[in-house]
Order: structure tokens, then C-alpha cells, then sequence
């Protein structure tokens, strides 16, 4: 990759996302209120760490308390407020809790950015129905769940006339083949299908429903692909390089923030240009397609 992942590790680091330059005024979420689910690293934790940056109060949710905490501490020595609410978005009663803390601790909600995702490559001929399940379950139930809790959330607790509520959803390009990944590529056109459907119904409730689509970007997450998939890699885009978590968290805050005002169903592709052009083969490339020579 012309992003090594060690200039990747670098660039996600805490202190690099806290430092990194952005568009964005430091006051541009004060008094407001963001959930970040997979808050604890790449993606998740780069958006987190920039509503923060821009006054956010923060909470942050994922399985494993430790990335979570990390999270929090830093964030909390620079003088932000977050909190870490350890959860599995794959169970409906811990996004219940997960609520019901931010309740107690604010009282308010403004923005979720539904992020926590995750799957493994694998021809798809070869799934077992258990791996299907469980893709499925984490990125098309667990963020529903989570869409459609911030929803009765703010059924129950409308925000201030003029000021719109805000989800959205980080999903994966779907407009064209991603082999290797059939069954994320399924459950995010699902997120994608149920998004513009209840941007409609949510409207009058105040709710904008909006998709980020990141391409290839360099974070944590790329160390369950392959050697020889992740040497391809570079290949995805027309840039020829991966994203970064920075460019997709500010993609997150454009539409999370009054930038986004008047932009509902959306899917905003932040990749490079990588659906225009590109190879991405994320279990390897099979014999079929070798390119001679
Ligand atoms: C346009 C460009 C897009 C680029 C896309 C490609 C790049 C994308 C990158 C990312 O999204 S990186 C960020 C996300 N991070 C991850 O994906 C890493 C985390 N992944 C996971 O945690 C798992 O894949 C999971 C399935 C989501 C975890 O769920 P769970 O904990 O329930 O699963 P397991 O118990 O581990 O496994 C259940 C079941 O799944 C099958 N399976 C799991 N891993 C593999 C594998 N590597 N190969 C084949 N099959 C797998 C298997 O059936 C498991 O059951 P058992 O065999 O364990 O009984
Ligand atoms: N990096 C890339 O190239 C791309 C990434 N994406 C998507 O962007 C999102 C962020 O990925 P990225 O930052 O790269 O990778 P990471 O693996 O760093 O982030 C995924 C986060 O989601 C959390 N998570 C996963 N499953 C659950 C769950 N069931 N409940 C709660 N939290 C969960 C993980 O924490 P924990 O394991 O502790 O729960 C982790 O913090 C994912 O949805 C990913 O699929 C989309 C396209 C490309």
C-alpha cells in the first residue's frame, strides 16, 4: 500500500486524530449530544474523538471495554466529556441500556453514528450458514436496532423545534461487486434499502437518516484480510491509496452537523473514486482473474 499500515497505525493514533487538521469550528456541537457505536478504534473512535474535538458530549459503545476506556480517558484528559457504555448492538436489551445511560447521564441525544461493524473474507460459495448468520446479525440487525431505538428515543424526547435529530449509518459501497464480502455487501444494502425508506417515515419527527460508504481505509480493522489481498489493495481506487479514518469521520460530522440540514436518504461514498474504478479482491484474487505475466 502506498499507506503502509504502520503510517496507518500512526495516523489513527489518539493523538494524531486530536491533532489532525479539519474544516470544522471548535464549537460546532456545543450543548449537543453524540452516540459513536465502534467508538473504541479506527473509524468508530476517529469520529468520536472529532465530535469531541468540536464540543461534543460523547458516548461511545463496542464489546470490548478496554478500547472503550482508552478512548474515554484520552478524550477526557483533553477536557471532553464521553463516556464508554460497553455493548453489544447484536442484542436488543443491551441497546436498550446503552439509551437509557445516555438518558440518565444528558438527558438528550442529538447525532448517532452507527458504525460498529464488522466482517471476514470468504468466496461466498463457501459460507457456512453460521458465518451468513452472524454478518448479518451484527450489520443489519445490530445497526437496525440501533436506528430504530435513536428513533423511539426521540419520539419520546423531541429536540428543540428547528434543530434536527441526525443517524447515520457507515456502511460499504454496494453499487458494485466486492468479492470476498457477499454477506456485508447484503446486510448494508439492507441498512442502505431500510434508510431511504424511513427517512420518509421519520421526517416528521424531525430525524435525518443518512449513509457514509467508506472504501478501502487504513484502520485496524484490515488485519483480518489476507497478505496478498492487502498487497492489492492499493488497487481499489483511482488514488491508488486507502482512505483514511479522519476523511471518513469528517464525512460523518458533514452530515451529522447543520451542514447537513437538508440531506435525508442519502449514501454519501467517500472512497476515492473507487466505485468508478479500481479491483478490490478481499479474499485474494482468484486464479481466474490472475492478470498474465
Ligand atoms: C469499497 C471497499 C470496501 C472494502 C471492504 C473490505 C475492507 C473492509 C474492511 C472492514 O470493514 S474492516 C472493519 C471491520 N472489522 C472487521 O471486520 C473485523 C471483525 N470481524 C469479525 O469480528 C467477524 O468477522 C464477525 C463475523 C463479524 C464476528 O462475529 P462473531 O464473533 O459472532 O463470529 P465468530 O464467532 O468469530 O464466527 C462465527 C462464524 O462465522 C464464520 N467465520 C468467522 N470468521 C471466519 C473466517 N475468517 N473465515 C471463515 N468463516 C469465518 C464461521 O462460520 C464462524 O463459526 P465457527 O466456525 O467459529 O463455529
Ligand atoms: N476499513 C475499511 O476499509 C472499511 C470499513 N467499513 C466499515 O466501517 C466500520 C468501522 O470499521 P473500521 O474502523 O475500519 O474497523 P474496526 O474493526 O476498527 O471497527 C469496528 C468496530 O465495531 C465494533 N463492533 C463490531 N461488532 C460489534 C458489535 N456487535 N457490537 C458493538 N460493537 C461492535 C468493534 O469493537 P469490538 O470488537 O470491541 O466490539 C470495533 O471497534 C465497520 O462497520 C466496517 O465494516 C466499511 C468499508 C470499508
Amino acid at each position: 500500500m502506498s499507506t503502509t499500515p504502520e503510517q496507518a497505525e500512526q495516523q489513527n493514533t489518539p493523538e494524531a486524530l486530536w491533532a489532525a487538521e479539519t474544516v470544522y469550528r471548535p464549537d460546532l456541537f456545543a450543548g449537543k449530544v453524540a452516540l459513536v457505536s465502534g467508538g473504541g478504534s479506527g473509524i468508530g473512535r476517529a469520529t468520536a474523538l472529532l465530535f469531541a474535538r468540536l464540543g461534543a458530549k460523547v458516548a461511545i459503545c463496542g464489546r470490548t471495554a478496554e478500547k472503550l476506556d482508552a478512548v474515554v480517558e484520552f478524550a477526557r484528559a483533553r477536557g471532553a466529556e464521553m463516556i464508554a457504555v460497553p455493548t453489544n448492538v447484536r442484542e436488543p436489551e443491551q441497546v436498550e441500556a446503552l439509551f437509557a445511560r445516555i438518558d440518565d447521564t444528558w438527558g438528550r441525544l442529538d447525532c448517532v453514528v452507527n458504525n460498529a461493524g464488522g466482517q471476514y473474507p470468504q468466496q461466498a460459495i463457501d459460507y457456512a450458514p453460521k458465518g451468513w448468520a452472524a454478518v448479518i446479525n451484527n450489520n443489519l440487525n445490530g445497526s437496525w436496532y440501533m436506528m430504530q431505538r435513536a428513533a423511539q428515543y426521540w419520539r419520546e424526547h423531541p429536540l428543540p423545534t428547528g434543530v434536527s435529530a441526525s443517524i447515520v449509518n457507515v456502511v460499504v459501497v454496494t453499487e458494485r461487486g466486492m468479492p470476498g464480502v457477499a454477506h456485508t455487501v447484503a446486510a448494508r444494502a439492507g441498512i442502505i434499502g431500510a434508510s431511504r425508506t424511513v427517512a420518509v417515515e421519520w421526517a416528521p419527527l424531525g430525524i435525518r437518516v443518512n449513509c457514509v460508504a467508506p472504501g478501502l481505509t487504513a484502520t485496524e480493522g484490515l488485519s483480518v484480510y489476507p497478505p496478498e489481498a492487502v498487497r492489492e489493495f492499493p488497487l481499489a481506487n483511482p488514488m491508488k491509496r486507502p482512505g483514511t479514518a479522519m476523511e471518513i469521520a469528517e464525512g460523518c460530522i458533514y452530515l451529522s452537523a447543520s451542514s447537513g440540514r437538508f440531506i435525508t436518504g442519502e449514501v454519501l461514498t467517500i472512497d476515492g473514486g473507487g466505485k468508478l474504478w479500481g479491483e478490490l479482491w478481499t479474499a485474494g484474487r482468484p486464479e481466474y482473474y490472475k492478470l498474465p505475466g
